[in-house]
Formats: C-alpha cells, sequence, structure tokens
C-alpha cells in the first residue's frame, strides 16, 4: 500500500524532531501501522532551514496554504503554535477533509469546542497527544486506559519550564531569570515564556484533561491561574522544614458541587512520587474511582519528547482512518452527544488547605490574634512554626516570621480572614498565601 502523506506545517523545535524520528524509525514504525507513513510537504516561513531539516527530496514551501490544497496530503501536522493563524490552519484543514495533529494546547483550550464540532461534523480526526505533557501518553490512559473509571481527580507537573525554574532555584540557589533563560535555550518554554511562570500554559493543559476526564467541554476561561512569579526562597525553605515541597500544579477534581479546575504552586509532602519529580520533567497522578492512584512520568517537553507524541498520533490515524467516524475513539473520551454540563467551580467554592505566612510584630499575644481569626471562621490548625526574628525598621523593632499550616477550608472563607488578619496592627507586611495538597 501507498505510504499515508503527511503536510507539516511549521518545522521549529517540534516539527524538526517530528521529522527526524520519523525517517530514523519508519520500518519499524511501518511494521506498527501497517503502512508507510511520509511527511512529503513542509510548510514554514524560513524555507532555506527547513528545507536543511529535511533534505532536498522533501517539498518546502513557506505558505502553509499550498499544503492544505494539495489533494495527496491525507493528514495536516500543525506545530507553529499560537491562536492566530494556526487556528485558521487548522479549521481549514478539517473543512478540506484532512485529520489533523497538533500539539497546540493554546488553541485546543480556548478553542476546542468549535474545533472538535467541525472535525466530527466532517469525519475527520483532531490528535493532540503531544499538546499535554509531551511525551507522556497522558491523553491515550485517560482516553482509554482508564475507561472503565469514574475519575475522582488529577494532579499534575505539566509545565516543565518552571519545575525547572523551581529545581534549579531550590538546589542551586540560582536566580529565576538566569534559569528562565536556561529553559529556552534548551526549547522547553512557550514563544512567550510569561505562558510558563504565569502559570497559563498548566491552565491550557489541566483544561484539555479536565475536559477529557469528565465529559464537560475545554473551559479555559474558567480555569483559576497562578503562576510562579510571586514565589519566594523563604517560603522554599519553611515548607521544606515542614516536610513539603513546592511544586506548581494543574488540578481538576470531581465534587459534589461541581468540578474544581485550577493551577497555583501547592505545597505536596516530600514523601509523595511527584514531589520528587525534578527539573524539566513532568508527571500526572490520576485518581480513578476503580484502579486506586496512577502516576505517569517523562518528559513533557523538548524536539524529540514531543515528536514521541506526535508521531503516535499519526500511526493512530493510519490505523482508524478508514473506520466508520462513529467508532473511534472521541475526541474527548465522551461520546458528542453525552457531554456533561457539570460546572466549573469559582475559586472561592474550593476547598483545599493552606500554608500561610506572616510577618508579625514580635511582641506577646499576636499569635493568639492570629489563630483567634482562624477558629472564629471555624478553621483548623495542622501546625505551627516560628521562625528567627530579623531586624526591621530600626533599633529594637523586631519581627518574627509566624508560619501556619491549616485543615481543609472553603477558599471564600479563607479570603475573609486573611483580610481580617492583614488588618491586624502587630502584621507588618503582606501575607503570603500558598495551598496545600496532601494528594492521597
Ligand atoms: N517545544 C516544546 O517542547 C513543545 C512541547 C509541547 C508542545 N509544544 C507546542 O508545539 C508547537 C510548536 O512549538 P515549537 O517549540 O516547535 O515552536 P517553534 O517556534 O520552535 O517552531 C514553530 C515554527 O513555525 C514556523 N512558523 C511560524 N509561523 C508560520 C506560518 N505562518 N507558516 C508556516 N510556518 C510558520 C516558524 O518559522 C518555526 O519554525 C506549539 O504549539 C507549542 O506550544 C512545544
Ligand atoms: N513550555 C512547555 C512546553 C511543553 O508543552 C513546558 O515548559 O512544559
Ligand atoms: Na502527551
Amino acid at each position: 500500500m501507498k505510504p499515508i502523506q503527511v503536510g507539516l506545517l511549521g518545522i521549529g523545535t517540534v516539527g524538526s524532531g517530528t521529522f527526524n524520528v520519523l525517517q530514523r524509525n519508519q520500518e519499524e514504525i511501518r511494521r506498527r501501522a501497517g503502512r508507510g507513513i511520509e511527511i512529503t510537504m513542509v510548510a514554514d516561513l524560513d524555507v532555506a532551514r527547513a528545507q536543511s531539516i529535511v533534505g532536498p527530496n522533501v517539498k518546502v514551501v513557506n505558505d502553509a496554504r499550498a499544503v492544505i490544497a494539495n489533494p495527496e496530503i491525507d493528514i495536516v501536522i500543525e506545530l507553529i503554535g499560537g491562536y492566530g493563524i494556526a487556528k485558521a490552519l487548522v479549521m481549514e484543514a478539517i473543512a478540506a477533509g484532512k485529520h489533523v495533529v497538533t500539539a497546540n494546547k493554546a488553541l485546543l483550550a480556548v478553542h476546542g469546542t468549535e474545533i472538535f464540532a467541525a472535525a466530527s461534523a466532517k469525519g475527520v480526526m483532531v490528535a493532540f497527544e503531544a499538546a499535554v505533557a509531551g511525551g507522556i501518553p497522558i491523553i491515550k490512559a485517560l482516553r482509554e486506559g482508564l475507561t472503565a473509571n469514574s475519575i475522582q481527580w488529577i494532579a499534575g507537573i505539566i509545565n516543565g519550564t518552571t519545575n525547572f525554574i523551581l529545581s534549579e532555584m531550590r538546589d542551586k540557589g540560582l536566580d529565576f531569570d538566569v534559569v528562565l533563560k536556561e529553559a529556552q535555550r534548551l526549547g522547553y518554554a512557550e514563544a512567550d515564556p510569561t505562558f510558563d511562570i504565569e502559570g497559563v500554559d498548566a491552565a491550557h493543559k489541566v483544561t484539555l484533561m479536565s475536559a477529557i476526564a469528565f465529559g464537560i467541554p475545554v473551559q479555559f476561561d474558567k480555569a483559576y491561574v497562578e503562576g510562579i512569579t510571586q514565589l519566594g526562597a523563604t517560603d522554599i525553605k519553611y515548607a521544606e522544614q515542614l516536610g513539603y515541597r513546592i511544586k506548581l500544579l494543574g488540578i481538576t477534581k470531581r465534587t459534589d458541587k461541581g468540578i474544581e479546575l485550577r493551577v497555583h504552586p501547592s505545597l505536596v509532602p516530600s514523601k509523595r512520587l511527584i514531589a520528587n519529580v525534578e527539573g524539566a520533567m513532568n508527571a500526572v497522578v490520576v485518581q480513578g474511582d476503580a484502579v486506586g492512584t496512577t502516576l505517569y512520568y517523562g518528559k513533557g517537553a523538548g524536539s524529540e519528547p514531543t515528536a514521541s507524541a506526535v508521531i503516535a498520533d499519526l500511526v493512530d490515524i493510519t490505523r482508524l482512518h478508514t473506520a466508520d467516524p462513529l467508532h473511534r475513539v472521541p475526541h474527548l473520551a465522551f461520546q458528542p452527544d453525552k457531554m456533561s454540563d457539570l460546572s466549573v467551580l469559582p475559586m472561592s467554592e474550593v476547598v483545599t488547605s493552606y500554608y500561610l505566612r506572616l510577618r508579625v510584630a514580635d511582641e506577646a499575644g499576636v499569635l493568639a490574634k492570629v489563630t483567634g481569626l482562624l477558629a472564629n471562621a471555624g478553621i483548623s490548625i495542622d501546625a505551627v512554626l516560628q521562625r528567627e526574628a530579623d531586624e526591621v525598621g530600626g533599633e529594637g523593632a523586631t519581627s518574627t516570621d509566624l508560619i501556619i499550616l491549616t485543615h481543609d477550608t472553603r477558599e471564600g472563607t479563607m479570603n475573609e480572614v486573611l483580610a481580617q488578619m492583614q488588618a491586624l496592627p502587630s502584621v507588618l507586611a503582606p501575607i503570603t498565601r500558598i495551598r496545600k495538597e496532601e494528594l492521597n
């Protein structure tokens, strides 16, 4: 049988990895897929660089639409990124009856509902394993491997750049900016690195996992998003003393009231496997009612690790494209007419526990005032730590750090108590609040 023909839009970090791995392993991939898979046409703005990667036998153009218009092309891979031209190209490829593979989580988290509906109407597949946790087959696991389960929650380290930054800051005491530059050099960071450090990239990915886990539409606009830019070395140190590591987690959870969907720095017990995921590595914990806790670990970014997922999607499509569309695995795991309308909860309704750090005046009665406010709100305390006073504000005026770990409470209740604490004259600086997840 003649090889299936693939058109590649964008041959940067992931595109070049995809081309190279497909070439290197073509024989084994053909034996698995039952048919050869060949990238026969590439579009990139930098034609000369693209041609130097693919060699003289592959046609390179600078106009992506020429690839979509080519009737020989069966599958289009979109590896340009962003919501702009990439969205138009994906929609046009679907309209032209092409199957699409993309690593573009930003596009799918924001416009997924429209894109999947268009693909279903046209009877084509849109595959996106590379969009979440790069090379880790987490979409495959959630959509197929765990299909028996009622998923309870998912928590993941799903942004390599920020995990790399947090690890390097803790281990080597390096500066934030230095480590970010290194992540960019290694090809981990997004084109706009604020997407990484402000938690947006992780929120794109957890939004996609949430939709697949609970059968709800993709709703990035409902996600709570907080990055790592406000995180200080002091809190990383105190967390360690209390037996926790701080990780940027993407969390989605089923509750009686609705679905939690959030990204923020979290204290995680140091003894959990996920707390020991270092550098640019990713890990996702999934709790299913039947299987219990499962953990998926590996490279979530980089050229060939991400290419591994792109090519797995190419093989899936090669195997399934002749199947009746109704008998393929649904884009979001649930049949499109059987999606749930469970609502995504506002952050004020999320229930979790907290790490609080208060810089307070070192005087009698402060601890009682602070803990009194928590008690009045019905928030119980798990642990309290008081640390060495620093000199502040001249002679004799000293302050001390008060660190409190709480048990579970509603975020809305915690917000009210924090406002009351902040108003106490003995609280000398803005209070630090970091959420805490036991993940058991
Ligand atoms: N880099 C990673 O580790 C990684 C991991 C997972 C997912 N992703 C996602 O994969 C996608 C690609 O990321 P990347 O790191 O390979 O980006 P990149 O910037 O390295 O590559 C993008 C390529 O697209 C080309 N391009 C831009 N506009 C174009 C246009 N209009 N027509 C044709 N080509 C165009 C650029 O010249 C460049 O070669 C993004 O959606 C990204 O979020 C990246
Ligand atoms: N910028 C992303 C790339 C993988 O999606 C990361 O750092 O994890
Ligand atoms: Na993946």
